[in-house]
């Protein structure tokens, strides 16, 4: 294992460890450093004989659950959580987030908003003053298929930048996400922003569904580190 992948597992062992208690419901977030916390989860659900209801952000999530033997379950039966654990793709000092890399934002989003408290887990590459200085590939933003340009010609004429349609790799035509929508990668001018209002202004476009940007929902930040350490960060 290199040393990204185990800041990431790092990372996730301790989140699971600290925050999972017995009768919890818990949200799964989607991602890689996401395997290590469910691996971690089930591992803890047999030793101890716990009893945790899992709450999926995505296919891969849910898939996860079913895999590890773990309880499925979903917003209709569990819409209050007692802490969503989650990945980022970049966390800025004041903990706000980017995710959506891997195209799951929207359901991470509604999960994370049901959870009492938020927790990330990455490694140490995702951790930066501010957003853009780490992730290059810019905000992702989930839009419903047949408004996909003029969205992208209002944020374009409005934020500038420039907002890339996310193409698939191994299908011709774009990405299409677990609620069947595409994804606008808008990659932002550099210069500091107010995320909580740039965040309402893509909100407000008609056609976008949701964004990336996680503004004042992390309770905590593992940051899973070179040398096997974790690093912690809270509001
Ligand atoms: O937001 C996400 C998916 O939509 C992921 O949590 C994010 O991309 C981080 O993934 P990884 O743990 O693989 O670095």
């Amino acid at each position: 294992m290199g040393s990204v992948d185990a800041a990431k597992k790092a990372a996730a062992v301790k989140a699971v460890d600290e925050y999972v208690k017995n009768n919890f419901v818990l949200g799964i977030g989607s991602g890689s450093t996401i395997v290590y916390a469910v691996e971690r989860l089930a591992e803890r659900v047999k030793l101890e004989n716990l009893s945790i209801v899992c709450v999926p952000t995505s296919f891969q999530a849910r898939q996860l659950i079913i895999q590890h033997n773990l309880i499925l379950s979903d917003l209709e039966r569990n819409p209050k959580l007692d802490c969503a654990i989650d990945g980022a793709d970049e966390v800025d000092a004041k903990l706000t987030l980017i995710k959506g890399g891997g195209g799951c934002l929207t359901q991470e989003k509604i999960v994370a908003s049901c959870a009492k408290q938020l927790i990330i887990v990455c490694d140490f590459m995702k951790d930066s003053k501010a957003l853009g200085e780490k992730y290059k590939k810019g905000v992702p933003i989930e839009v419903i298929p047949m408004a996909f340009v003029p969205v992208q010609r209002k944020i374009e004429e409005d934020l500038g930048g420039k907002a890339e349609l996310r193409m698939a790799k191994q299908k011709a035509g774009p990405v299409v996400t677990d609620n069947g929508n595409f994804i606008l990668d808008w990659i932002f001018p550099e210069k500091s922003y107010d995320w909580e209002s740039t965040n309402t202004k893509i909100k407000m476009i008609p056609g976008v569904v949701e964004t990336g940007l996680f503004v004042n929902m992390t309770h905590k930040v593992f940051y899973g580190m070179a040398d096997g350490s974790v690093k912690e960060k809270s509001v």
